[in-house]
């Protein structure tokens, strides 16, 4: 695999997971009883993780175990040693047996999780429960797994309960691992006042380790100018465009339509725009050929936002094209890896949206939470009544910019609509998706030209709606609501379309109700978003945003994910288990943001 087939982040960069067998130190029968079945069951959880979870660039999840069982605190350093070599971003322990807590614990800050062993002839959940209170007398949280079933001592497989929980914490502890130390790159500054787009550094360097990169957007005239840019793959990516494409219907009035020249322009415009927007984020070797060796490492970027509006959009192209295209899981190179970048330089935007990158491995809808559209406005605007799954009322979706084209769910999983890995879309898929979408020139907003993704998001597609708030006082707080895209019939559809922006790519959502607080209806999940803009994964991944949030110490305040389904550290339980929520706000609180 080339570099630029499994994506855009380093070989050899990606996180491990570390497992460390531990064991009754105990010699003279008892330790020497336990090694084989304690390594094995270190072997089978790196064997589960390895052959189940790839890294969101298709990289293998690769898992180091420690040289040894570790009965004591010497092996427990030379485990973390190894770990500390090794690139180990998180932690799992495992045992079927008691062992000595506090001497055989990981006492490092990342992500940890302990499966003990349950079994009764040697007591693996005993060291459990010691193992977590030890955890957390020291404040070091740490995820508790324990099966369900009893198992029989020397039973080599690992139960479906414990699977599960053990995937879900190593798919968001790589998240955690994944993002720390990388930059979050801001084109541009604040767009149209929207508090979003501060960079808030305390935030991304406490809660997420990462840095924060920023680009003045007189950048992209630079290098357009001088042509910092590679200038056959230009060519390729403009025949590319040309091709595959398609111009949409020009709204505007005659005397503001841009004309065939102007477009022709703007395409060769917003094409450069993309490759410079990517290069700016991850270098580009071919910018040291041509002898910009400075401009050819980038900024180490795993996130971006295009501040476009308005200095920019006032005078050139709009970005939506750069966004839309970086943001999907393919170009003219093929299928690879989606580029996390945000319209309206909304940093918090791109943060939610990174995170649903990282656990669903895909691409991302970016969105306005534009319109609460209840079944009375519809009958009265259109004269038709909403059915089926839109019958309680619907909430629209729509920014131009960096929704994906892989949000028209032209993919398929499980014979529904689906937003996939890209190692998983096949070319037939890219068609569908390209051909599903249209690119109308911009509208009045954007006095400089461009072109927006029109499309329709497919309906039946499960999907998340998720946004991380910044509350003064507070800190960080996440939402998400868990639900379905639904398709409208075509005549109600236009109706409301043609209020709003016509040229703009449409999801209409639905998110599932649970009858109480603010799940109790359509009206009131819009009522409580915190900001104008969502993040929409594929896939309900309520449970997994709530494990990662808990890893970064991020309270969720709003959710629609079942009780049974909420895997956090077990020291979350000592801060009460009758409401979670005020467990939740202050379990986070008082331990504060994962980097100090
Ligand atoms: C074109 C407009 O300025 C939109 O971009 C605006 O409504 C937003 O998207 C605000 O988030
Ligand atoms: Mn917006």
């Amino acid at each position: 695999m080339s570099e630029l087939k499994v994506g855009h982040r380093l070989v050899g960069d990606m996180p491990r997971i570390g497992i460390r067998p531990t064991i009754d130190g105990r010699r003279g029968g008892i330790r020497e009883s336990l090694e084989d079945v304690t390594m094995n069951m270190a072997k089978a959880v790196a064997e589960l993780l390895s052959h189940t979870l790839k890294h969101a660039n298709g990289l293998p999840v690769e898992c180091v175990v420690a040289d040894t069982c570790i009965g004591g605190v010497v092996e427990a350093a030379q485990a973390a040693a190894k770990f500390e070599r090794e690139g180990v971003g998180v932690s799992i322990t495992v045992t079927p047996s008691w062992c000595y807590p506090l001497e055989t614990i990981d006492t490092t800050h990342i992500p940890k999780a302990i499966w003990g062993f349950n079994g009764t002839e040697r007591p693996g959940a005993v060291y459990l429960a010691a193992a977590n209170s030890a955890h957390n007398q020291k404040g070091l949280p740490v995820f508790s797994i324990y099966g369900r079933d009893v198992q029989d001592m020397g039973d080599g497989t690992i139960p479906a309960d414990v699977q599960e929980k053990l995937l879900q914490f190593a798919k968001a502890g790589l998240a955690v691992a994944a993002i720390k130390g990388k930059s979050y790159l801001s084109l541009g500054s604040v767009s149209m006042g929207i508090a979003g787009c501060i960079a808030d550094e305390p935030f991304f360097q406490q809660y997420l380790g990462m840095r924060n990169e920023y680009v003045d957007m007189t950048e992209f005239v630079r290098r357009m100018e001088r042509g910092i840019y590679d200038r056959e793959e230009f060519e390729l990516a403009l025949q590319w465009t040309q091709e595959n494409c398609t111009e949409g219907v020009d709204v505007n009035p005659e005397h503001l339509k841009r004309t065939a020249e102007q477009k022709a322009r703007d395409w060769e415009t917003v094409v450069q725009m993309t490759l410079i927007a990517r290069d700016l984020m991850v270098g580009n070797p071919k910018l040291a050929e041509l002898g910009y060796g400075e401009e050819a490492l980038g900024h180490n970027a795993i996130a971006a936002g295009f501040q476009g509006q308005r200095m920019w959009t006032d005078h050139f192209p709009n970005g939506d094209f750069m966004e839309a295209i970086l943001s999907s899981s393919f170009d003219w190179n093929g299928c690879r890896e989606p580029f996390i970048m945000s319209t309206e330089n909304d940093t918090l935007n791109a943060v939610t949206m990174l995170l649903g990158h990282l656990l669903t491995d895909s691409a991302q809808i970016f969105a306005d939470v534009r319109t609460y559209w209840s079944t009375d406005a519809v009958e009265r605007v259109t004269g038709k009544e909403l059915s089926g799954l839109a019958k309680d009322g619907i909430i629209h979706l729509i920014n131009s910019g960096p929704a994906a084209l892989d949000g028209t769910g032209r993919q398929s999983k499980d014979g529904k609509p689906a937003m996939k890995p890209f190692w998983e879309i096949t070319q037939d898929e890219v068609e569908a998706c390209l051909k599903a979408t249209s690119w109308c020139p911009a509208v009045d907003f954007f006095r400089g030209g461009g072109f927006s993704t029109d499309y329709q998001t497919a309906g039946g597609m499960p999907v998340t709606m998720a946004r991380i708030n910044l509350v003064a006082g507070l800190g960080p707080v996440l939402q998400l609501a868990e639900g379905y895209t639904v398709d409208l019939p075509q005549d109600i559809h236009d109706v409301l379309d043609q209020r709003t922006n016509p040229t703009w790519p449409t999801t209409w959502f639905v998110p599932s109700l649970t009858g109480e607080g603010v799940f109790r209806s359509v009206y009131s999940v819009m009522q409580a978003w915190g900001s104008n803009h969502c993040a929409l994964s594929c896939g309900h991944i309520g449970s997994a945003l709530i494990t990662l949030a808990s890893m970064l110490r991020i309270p969720v305040s709003m959710h629609n994910v079942a009780e049974d389904r909420i895997f956090r550290p077990s020291v979350w339980h000592a801060y009460g288990t009758a409401n979670l929520e005020a467990a939740d706000y202050r379990a986070c609180s008082q331990l504060g943001p994962l980097y100090k």
